[in-house]
């Protein structure tokens, strides 16, 4: 997929060793640029606000499960990530002098994305498609980093009036969930979650959200079912919760997510190939 081509380019072909051989990721450096970033105690040469800049600005996890895996893929790439000290947000990678680095929470990655303040991010396609919400702005340009891979799935408690329900149809046709008494579901997914449950069916649903730990509220008599990432299994299974056929969401892996919007008024671009 092709976002912008700069007529004359200087190409660094990498190849990321777990990906598949027949992948190749490609990014490409726009020789048209007047002046590489330049970072000085984390003060860039221009406002945070700057929307007619010229440089590309790579959104990377700043903490949390995809962070270090993100750093390490890069590597893999022959790009090293540098920042000056790990509370610093801003760093740069040499071999890309028209690319700086963001590190945000993923959340606001696509938040920022979004915003314009991003052009390119790296984050879970779960992250994305909550957060990005359908937005035609975002284009995949990679889709299979090969980390950070989970399901979002909607999950009930093995027991009680859930012993025999092993199928979202099943949970939907129960004649237990009413106007007045709805199933019950906790999730951070807030735009995910009453999607899928919408479209599967459901109609008495009545959501609660929390940070984390939801699988704890089925027992604590909060929520009568939980959407939420799976990855093991093992939380679900200490838990007492199942996962029901038809119930996942969506498969999830670290992805490349650029703005098209946004990449299309830089003087650089990126490029992806799979051949
Ligand atoms: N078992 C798992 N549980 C949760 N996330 C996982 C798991 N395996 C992989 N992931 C990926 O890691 C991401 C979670 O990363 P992280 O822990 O930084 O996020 P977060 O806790 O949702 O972020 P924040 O703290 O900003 O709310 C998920 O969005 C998903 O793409
Ligand atoms: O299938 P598993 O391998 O058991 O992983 C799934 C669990 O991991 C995540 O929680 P996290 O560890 O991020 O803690 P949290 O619940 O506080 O968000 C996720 O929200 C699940 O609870």
């Amino acid at each position: 997929m092709s976002l912008i081509h700069c007529p004359t380019t200087t190409t660094t072909r990498l190849r990321h060793p777990p990906l598949s051989p027949t992948v190749k990721f490609t990014v490409i450096k726009c020789c048209s640029l007047t002046s590489p970033v330049t970072v000085v105690n984390g003060n860039l040469e221009m406002t945070s606000s700057d929307k007619n800049r010229n440089e590309i600005r790579l959104g990377l996890p700043s903490k949390g499960r995809m962070a270090a895996d993100t750093l390490d893929l890069l590597k893999d790439c022959q790009l090293s990530v540098r920042q000056l000290n790990p509370r610093q947000y801003v760093a740069d990678i040499p071999q890309l002098s028209n690319v700086e680095v963001w590190f945000q929470r993923p959340k606001d990655i696509v938040r920022k994305l979004v915003s314009g303040d991003l052009d390119l991010g790296i984050v879970g396609l779960d992250t994305l498609s909550e957060y990005g919400q359908g937005n035609e702005d975002l284009i995949l340009v990679h889709d299979a980093l090969a980390y950070g891979d989970c399901r979002l799935s909607l999950a009930i408690p093995k027991y009680g009036i859930f012993e025999k329900i092993n199928s979202v149809k099943e949970l939907a046709q129960m004649p237990q969930w009413t106007a007045e008494k709805p199933l019950r579901v906790a999730t951070g997914f807030t735009y995910l979650g009453p999607k899928f449950l919408k479209e599967n069916g459901l109609e008495h649903v009545d959501f609660s959200t929390a940070d984390g730990a939801l699988e704890a509220a089925p027992a604590m008599g909060i929520a009568d079912a939980i959407v939420d990432l799976v990855s093991s299994g093992t939380t679900l299974k200490e838990n007492n919760l199942k996962e029901i056929e038809g119930g996942v969401i969506l498969e999830s892996q670290a992805v490349l997510v650029a703005s098209k919007k946004s990449l299309l008024q830089r003087k650089g671009s990126c490029q992806h190939e799979r051949i």
